[in-house]
């Protein structure tokens, strides 16, 4: 049941806690309230999703950035994009990031996965391992215009019975055919592949989404849809900010260090609330609020803490380090065709009957995101360009960069159609760093994914920008295609990169999984965070890799594994 205030909950005890109802909190809380037993509280810094309209239709994603659903923070100056900061937008909102991202659903390849594993020592987290756990969360459903879809996906490697909807493009484009069409002209340059999710992600396929009945499905949709959240078992606390952890033992020394507090607070600090799990507190807060809330209970960097006038409580100096995120450049084109949603997203007028229809049928072209294809390829790193840099993928088959075709501009200049084909840097070599700004655990932390700062990112950039050109000279694009908007050349590129070049927001490592015993890492395979007891982490943080491919499924498949993993402990049904 969702509660809005602290004094409304009408239990204090529980067996475990869970920090942050965002992506993964609310895998944790649904899988653990399977046992009627079990009591399990949810604190959500952010409110609910229900009066949330352009949460739930999917044209309208992008329009929750830098609204009351998003935490609003913003990077450092970023020193390789002519020192911009730049807005690093993450779901303040039951749902978290799940209610606020663009829906993409992409596994990564199967190397992205062995690697870890491999990396970890722990075998459970090898692309074969995970498979139950893809299918517990995936429930794959006809798109929105019930189109035949034979050929466009794969059905034998997806799940159909789990509980987060995905689909394919609910309302067709007419850039769409010529995709297909400039695939068959490049000569072998940009395949096709049917299913970039079956483990093997070269080539160009169709977006799957988290979408289901023309609307998201977001962790809070799904997972905390109906059926569970009438659970008397299950307690959700919004507007509820956590400000640190709280030992609950006091025997002195690392080993018997025991963190099971957790205290918050609903209105700004001026009141506070102390619970305490009588299991485990489980941290879903995310890569940017996990490894904050640690720093403020005084677990990270002993040195560093101290600097910010934090008294220390256990030295795990990875904390917030390696912050690393995928760079994005977004390519745009003007089109012969007034067939893109560039009138509906900036004229409300224009919207006004294709509202009513998503809110009559859910069906339409509101019914489905902007992003039609994504294509996953590699470069030829014996080219002079990448400077000898060692193969930064996670093997042979994985991407080094990946090409998005969306239909029209992410937010439309007043006049013009648009084709959008955007690059990320899915194998970046660049990493940055999370730290404190103060001792305040309500100020933002310090952000940065220190974008393009390797000459292996900014080459890689470039190469790929000209591989788009190469793309968007096949003849399928002649007559539709009229030119770029901006023009570069060779000479002015890098400027033109370094202006431009934002992140895709997909920050993680700066709670970084690591093998039992290593000397660095905050958590061991289990998810258990080194030498404290009573104190997990289930979010993006812990990928100890950036994967090759969007973050938010690597994040579902995780907290599914640790759902399981925390039954295991303690015998749970
Ligand atoms: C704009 C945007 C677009 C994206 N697009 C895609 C996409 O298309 N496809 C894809 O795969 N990935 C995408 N991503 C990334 C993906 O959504 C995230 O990697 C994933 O959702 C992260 O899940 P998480 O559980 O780690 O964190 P989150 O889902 O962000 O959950 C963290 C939760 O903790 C809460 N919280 C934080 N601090 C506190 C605190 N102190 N007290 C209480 N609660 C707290 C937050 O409010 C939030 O609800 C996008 C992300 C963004 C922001």
């Amino acid at each position: 049941i969702f509660y809005e205030r602290f004094e409304d909950l009408p239990v204090q005890d529980f067996d475990f806690i869970v920090v942050g109802g965002g992506t993964a909190g609310n895998v944790v809380a649904n899988r653990l309230t399977e046992d009627e037993k079990v009591r399990v509280l949810v604190l959500e810094a952010g409110g609910s999703d229900k009066d949330a309209f352009n949460s739930h239709v999917p044209l309208y994603g992008r329009r929750l950035q830098g609204s009351q659903y998003d935490w609003n923070f913003t990077t450092t100056p970023q020193a390789a994009l002519n020192n911009r900061s730049i807005a690093y937008p993450r779901g303040f909102i039951i749902g978290g990031s799940s209610s606020i991202n663009l829906m993409v659903y992409t596994r990564g390849p199967s190397e992205d996965w062995d690697r870890m594993a491999r990396v970890t020592g722990d075998s459970g987290w090898t692309w074969r391992s995970i498979q139950p756990y893809i299918r517990k969360n995936e429930r794959f459903v006809p798109p929105a215009d019930h189109h035949n879809t034979a050929g466009q996906f794969n059905p034998k490697v997806h799940g159909f019975d789990g509980v987060n909807s995905v689909t394919l493009s609910g309302w067709q484009y007419s850039s769409d055919p010529r995709v297909m069409e400039a695939i068959t002209q490049t000569n072998g340059e940009f395949p096709f592949n049917e299913d970039m999710n079956s483990g093997f992600q070269l080539g160009f396929g169709w977006t799957q989404t988290t979408v289901g009945n023309g609307t998201r499905s977001s962790s809070a949709t799904s997972y905390l849809g109906s059926k569970y959240i009438s659970r008397n078992n299950l307690f959700v606390l919004l507007h509820a900010q956590v400000l640190r952890l709280k030992q609950t033992n006091t025997a002195s020394g690392v080993a018997n260090l025991a963190i099971r507090g957790v205290q918050f607070t609903q209105d700004a600090g001026s009141t506070t609330h102390t619970l305490k799990a009588s299991k485990e507190v489980i941290l879903s807060a995310g890569s940017v609020g996990t490894p904050t809330i640690l720093m403020h209970s005084g677990i990270g960097d002993t040195n560093e803490l101290a600097e910010v006038g934090i008294k220390p409580l256990h030295n795990l100096p990875s904390v917030g380090k390696n912050l690393t995120d995928h760079p994005l450049l977004a390519l745009l084109y003007n089109v012969n065709t007034t067939d893109t949603p560039d009138d509906i997203l900036r004229n409300a007028t224009l919207a006004e009957p294709f509202e009513r229809r998503w809110n009559e049928t859910r069906t339409g072209p509101l019914s489905s995101t902007q992003g039609r294809w994504l294509g996953w390829f590699r470069f030829n790193l014996s080219l002079p360009v990448f400077g000898g840099t060692p193969d930064p993928a996670a093997g042979p088959n994985s991407a080094h960069y990946e090409i998005i075709i969306g239909n029209g501009a992410g937010n439309p200049p007043p006049t013009g159609h648009f084709l959008a084909l955007t690059i990320a840097i899915v194998a970046p070599t660049s990493t940055g760093g999370l730290t404190l700004n103060s001792s305040n655990p309500l100020d933002h932390a310090l952000i940065n994914p220190n974008i393009l700062d390797t000459n292996f990112d900014l080459a890689a950039m470039r190469e790929a920008f000209f591989a788009v050109n190469r793309f968007a000279a096949a003849p399928a694009w002649d007559g539709y295609i009229l030119s770029p908007t901006v023009n570069i050349t060779d000479n002015n590129l890098n400027d033109f990169i370094r202006a431009n070049t934002g992140v895709i927001w997909h920050p993680v490592k700066t709670a970084a999984m690591s093998a039992k015993g290593a000397d660095y890492g905050v958590v061991d395979p289990d998810l258990r965070v080194k030498g404290i007891a009573g104190l997990r982490i289930v979010d993006a943080s812990v990928l100890p890799f950036i994967p090759t491919g969007h973050t938010q499924v690597p994040t579902y498949i995780i907290a599914e594994r640790a759902a399981d993993l925390i039954k295991q402990t303690y015998h749970l049904a």
